[in-house]
């Protein structure tokens, strides 16, 4: 079903702070709203599920119009099919899982309801807590929870600000492949507020960055990553992200292909589970890619990808940052769609090379993560 952007056009000035955005956001998957404390992500969600009275603008959801103040249109909160899930649980302390659930499930009418009363339960991994009271669950049972009353109000969006933020590590993790699967199986579109690069690149597909109430940029996750102009780049933590397909196992060299717009890719042998087409997201720190300009020989780096530097910044304490457009061979020319690589070396290497831009190089991985 292809679903209508999600378009969020908002003004709204408070003592010290102006919100100032446009953004449009695919109607389907995951948008992170991310940016430093105070720049007005909250703010955001606030405005979308119509709890600033004040904002100025235009709020539409799959093609439903929320907000329109040139038309002096405002839906109200309660009229807005909105599941907000916020930093701490605020669970029902008097009544058990099923109750709050139930308390969620019945303010829908049944013919407006989008998905069964067991979806969410499965989707969470909740069903055996049922029975359980707030204050019996864990930190992270208590977000799942939190997250599947949000679901079974039916919502036409999913807004969740830092849902793990208050979890420790331990809880993280035990929660990400949750949020990861509801991500793949949902149908409706979720708005997430985090600090967090590391959910960021795990959830993301869609990315919008704030800054002192502005958009800096927005756009394709991996696109905005691979940027050298943007915070995010910069830094020991810069990294891009490459989806590709699996291609074929080699049980006897146990060794995986997988293949992305702009190359191949090889790493250890991933479970069989994983089919031939199945997609992978692939992590690649910036600081793990290391240039040549002959193709190594007598390596052990397994992936050497020919390409094309785009763009060279300094980065801070004799670092520099290469941006690099992958290429399927040496002879295939850079296409603009083709996947890019970010390389953090020395800036004594990058004079050593005599790296300009359009040069070609060759990018060596020395490390690749597997996010989702
Ligand atoms: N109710 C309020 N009244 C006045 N100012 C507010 C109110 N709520 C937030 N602000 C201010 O609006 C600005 C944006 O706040 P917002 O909560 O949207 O930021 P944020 O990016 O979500 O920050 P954080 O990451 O710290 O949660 C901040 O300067 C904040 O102090």
């Amino acid at each position: 079903m292809t679903r209508h952007p999600l378009i969020l056009r908002a003004h709204l000035a408070r003592e010290g702070f102006a919100l100032d955005v446009d953004l449009r956001l695919p109607g389907h998957g995951v948008s992170a709203l991310f940016g430093p404390s105070g720049s007005g992500k909250t703010t955001c969600l606030r405005v979308l599920a119509g709890l600033e009275r004040d904002a100025q603008g235009l709020v539409s959801v799959d093609d439903q119009t929320w907000q329109d103040s040139a038309r002096q249109l405002f839906v109200p909160v309660h009229r807005r099919a909105v599941g907000y899930v916020f930093q701490e649980a605020s669970l029902l302390a008097h009544l058990s899982v099923a109750g709050n659930l139930r308390f969620g499930w019945q303010r829908t009418p049944p013919a407006q309801r989008r998905h069964g009363w067991d979806q969410g339960l499965d989707l969470l991994g909740i069903a055996h807590l049922l029975q359980r009271m707030p204050a019996e669950l864990s930190g992270g049972e208590r977000q799942r929870v939190a997250i599947a009353r949000a679901l079974a109000t039916s919502p036409q969006v999913l807004l969740m600000d830092e849902p793990l933020a208050a979890l420790d590590a331990q809880r993280k993790a035990e929660i990400l492949p949750w949020l990861e699967s509801l991500h793949r199986q949902l149908d409706i579109p979720v708005v997430y507020v985090t600090h967090s690069p590391d959910e960021v690149v795990r959830l993301a597909d869609h990315l919008v960055l704030l800054e002192q109430g502005r958009t800096l940029a927005q756009g394709p996750v991996a696109d905005l990553l691979a940027r050298t102009d943007l915070p995010l780049s910069h830094g020991d933590h810069a990294s891009t992200l490459i989806e590709a397909r699996v291609q074929g196992h080699s049980p006897a060299d146990q060794i995986s292909v997988l293949g992305f717009d702009g190359g191949r890719i090889l790493l250890p042998m991933l479970a069989q589970t994983l089919g031939k087409d199945a997609t992978v997201r692939l992590r690649i720190q910036a600081r793990d890619v290391s240039l040549a300009l002959q193709r190594p020989e007598h390596t052990s780096v397994l992936n050497i990808l020919p390409a094309t530097v785009t763009d060279i910044i300094p980065d801070g304490s004799g670092q520099v940052l290469v941006a690099l457009q992958l290429a399927e061979s040496e002879q295939t020319p850079p296409r603009p769609q083709a996947a890019r690589l970010l390389s953090r070396i020395s800036e004594f290497s990058a004079r050593r090379l005599r790296l300009t831009t359009g040069q070609k190089v060759y990018a060596q991985i020395k490390g690749i993560a597997i996010v989702r």
